[in-house]
């Protein structure tokens, strides 16, 4: 920081959002005081916006104060913590962004900038009324049982079913004070000895392990493998104790928001209290209030979805990604980053443990634990000698489905029996709505998306065409837009809708129930619906992955998988394992409770190795080729790619930038660069894609070629833009 004692004000750097690689410089009066770390509101263009203070750069030039504009306010919250300001600036750097856009994911609940203003409160100063009514009695005698409690005015009023203004005459004979409350913590706090589990076997062995790692207070990862069932999280909650104990705060990081809910009962079985949630679904009262005490460190563990991971924590001491194969994981907006990863540094910073904890890992997890990069910790049995289900293929071209239908013969059987058993099934497809795909059978005409190369898919139920791209949706018509034929139209493939009503059809007097994230009533439905399966209220569950995932559902003892080749079919280099992760994952959820279970996949390709994997439950041997062809190819972890993405309102604007870019790309013996090509969603929300594809070495610095290439390159000019994603997921 620069002084100039004759205004005696100075310059500091702040971190604004655009998309400036380096903070700007603002001027602090004498009369305010902030260093690296403080939150505070500038102005910006005709705007006022938050920034955060940092240290300068160690280049800058000293600058004039009395020439920059001022600080408009220093907020009173406590500094952002040295090793979170190194996390911004190391994601900022490794993901090509500006560091004021990563600074922005940490500073996204400006009300809680400023503390919560206490409530007002009264206390009993021991004076007693001189005249005594009913009313005022009742509260004496209330007030007498705990003198020293604060009340405010309408609790004390309700509690002892007077009027307030009972209370305030009693206020004004000086019976009661005023005073003030502080704000009230979000979630108790959570107890390490509330609900202790017996461990048995592996696991005690397991969570030993992890509560050491935990103790040693140094950066490590363990990856937690286990089956499905195998009580992976019973196990690394010991870890979370562990941590608890030395007065540090936790971060669960967990895939999906509907996770969250279920995660957060279970926590409050074993802990006593709840974590403080995290997610875009909260409302914004609770997000404040949770930000703002994690922040003063109130707040002890923190469960919440990927964006959890920018929250100001002071006293961090142990991250967990649970389910951390999960592609959820991926923000793929803005700035383009894999949650599990950056926990992974975000831990190396700050100098503590992570636990990445899956029955099936990435290849890039399990490669790092084979190698002995990372810890290596194996539940390899079910919790309470609960059998894995017994998995097997259905093949379609041997037991076709009735004409019209999806579900095969002996699919049904296996309905029929299980609901003759008193238990339940669940059928997955991963595909909401009730057709992807209506076609004119007159003329052929499909409905496309206006904004995306897509098709559109039909929501029966609510009577529409829905882009699962864009939201766009319209009315199904009644007649062929194209030839104007009426009843023409027909729906082409099942989606889960379809597959209710042939259920229906097959089963009429079943207790159904139909779960996707299409279901109206958000996260508080979803969990009715499923504590209703839990209790065993529905006979056959259809569902899309929002039912696969991290829930116990006693009585389910068949689950079959309607599509098993869904994810095979796309260009994606990681299909295979996918695939692989998510059909183990949904085929886990029957027979947890020791009783028998099956697992059936109908599929048109049983020799498939991934099939093969699945249903022989050779996981090793799966990642063993898995991993073997990621080396021939020189995919992740054997090398390192990068994707950009050009778009532009018209197709002739991505495709010339995109070979400007080309153009631009250094010579470097151990890079190679594909494309530009045509993007597979060409067009979404009416712009126009093209990708590159930066293909290195693993010790390729992948960040420095690309920051060349984008340096060299024309800027982006009208409506093109560019977006870097460094270690892509998709590629779409
Ligand atoms: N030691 C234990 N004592 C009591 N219950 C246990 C124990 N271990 C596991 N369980 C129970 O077994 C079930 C499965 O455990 P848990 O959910 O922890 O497994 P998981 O490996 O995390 O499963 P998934 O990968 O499917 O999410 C849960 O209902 C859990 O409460
Ligand atoms: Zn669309």
């Amino acid at each position: 920081m620069v002084n100039d004692s004759k205004n005696k004000i100075k310059t500091i750097s702040i971190l604004v959002p655009t998309p400036s690689p380096v903070p700007y410089s603002y001027a602090l009066r004498a009369d305010q005081t902030a260093g690296p770390g403080s939150i505070v509101q500038v102005p910006l263009g005709p705007r006022q916006v938050s920034g955060l203070v940092v240290e300068d750069l160690p280049d800058a030039k000293p600058i004039d104060p009395a020439k920059l504009r001022e600080v408009t306010q220093v907020f009173d919250c406590p500094p952002i913590t040295p090793d979170m300001l190194r996390f911004i600036d190391w994601v900022a750097k490794y993901t090509l962004s500006a560091p004021g856009m990563v600074a922005r994911m940490v500073l996204r609940s400006p009300t809680a900038f400023d503390p919560e203003p206490p409530t007002k409160g009264i206390v009993a100063t021991g004076t007693q009324p001189e005249r005594l009514t009913d009313a005022r009695r009742r509260v004496m005698e209330q007030v007498a049982e705990e003198p020293q409690m604060a009340w405010t005015r309408s609790g004390l009023a309700h509690a002892t079913g007077v009027t307030t203004s009972v209370i305030d005459g009693l206020t004004k004979l000086n019976v009661f004070s005023e005073i003030e409350i502080p704000a009230r913590p979000i979630v108790a706090k959570p107890d390490p000895s509330f609900g202790e589990p017996e461990l048995i076997g592996d696991q005690r062995d397991v969570a030993e392990g992890l509560a050491a790692t935990v103790s040693e207070q140094k950066f490590s990862v363990t990856l937690l493998e286990g089956v499905t069932g195998s009580g992976k999280t019973e196990v690394y909650f010991e870890a979370i104790a562990a941590a608890i104990n030395q007065g540090k705060q936790v971060l669960v990081l967990l895939p999906e928001i509907a996770l969250t809910q279920v995660f957060l009962e279970r926590f409050h079985d074993r802990f006593g209290a709840e974590p403080a949630p995290w997610h875009s679904d909260l409302a914004p009262r609770t997000r404040e209030r949770v930000w703002r005490q994690v922040t003063e460190g109130q707040v002890q563990v923190v469960a919440g979805a990927r964006s959890a991971l920018y929250l100001p924590f002071q006293n961090l001491g142990l991250i967990i990604v649970d389910e951390e194969h999960d592609a959820a994981y991926k923000q793929e907006d803005r700035v383009f980053y894999n949650a599990r990863d950056m926990a992974v540094v975000r831990a190396h910073l700050g100098g503590y443990p992570v636990i990445l904890a899956s029955a099936t890992p990435s290849v890039e997890t399990r490669h790092n634990a084979q190698e002995g990069r990372y810890k290596y910790e194996r539940l390899d049995k079910r919790y309470a000698d609960a059998a894995l289900p017994t998995l097997k293929a259905i093949d379609m071209r041997k037991s076709p489905p009735q004409r019209g239908g999806f579900i095969s013969p002996a699919l049904i059987e296996a309905m029929q029996e299980t609901l003759e058993r008193g238990e339940q099934s669940l059928l997955f497809l991963n595909r909401r709505g009730y057709a992807p795909l209506t076609l004119c059978r007159a003329c052929g005409h499909r409905f496309e998306c206006s904004n995306c190369s897509a098709w559109l898919v039909e929501h029966r139920f609510r009577k529409q065409l829905v882009c699962h791209h864009c939201g766009h949706n319209e009315h199904v018509p009644e007649s062929c837009p194209e030839c104007g034929t009426f009843d023409h139209l027909v729906a082409c493939g099942p989606g889960i809708e379809r597959i209710a009503e042939e259920t229906l059809s097959h089963f009429p007097d079943a207790r159904i129930i139909v779960l996707s994230s299409d279901m109206t009533g958000g996260v508080k439905r979803l969990r009715l619906e499923m504590d209703a399966i839990a209790k065993g209220e529905a006979d056959i569950v259809i569902g899309t992955q929002l039912v696969a995932k991290g829930h116990n559902f006693p009585n389910m003892t068949m689950v079959g998988v309607v599509d098993s080749d869904l994810g095979l079919a796309n260009g994606d280099p990681r299909a295979a394992e996918r695939t692989f992760q998510l059909l183990s994952q949904v085929t886990g959820r029957a027979g947890r409770t020791g009783k028998k279970s099956v697992g059936l996949l109908q599929t048109f390709q049983p020799e498939h190795p991934v099939m093969q994997a699945i249903i022989s439950g050779d996981m090793d041997a799966f990642y063993e080729k898995q991993i073997d062809e990621r080396e021939r190819g020189k995919m992740p972890p054997f090398g390192r790619l990068a994707s950009l993405i050009i778009s532009a309102a018209t197709r002739l604007e991505a495709e010339q930038h995109g070979r400007a870019l080309r153009g631009a790309a250094p010579i470097a013996k151990d890079v190679m660069v594909l494309g530009p090509a045509e993007a597979p969603i060409a067009m979404v929300r009416g712009r126009h894609r093209f990708r590159i594809l930066v293909h290195g070495d693993p010790r390729t610095n992948i960040q420095a070629y690309l920051r060349e290439m984008i340096s060299k390159a024309p800027r982006p000019r009208g409506s093109v833009k560019v977006q870097i994603d460094v270690d892509p997921q998709s590629f779409l």
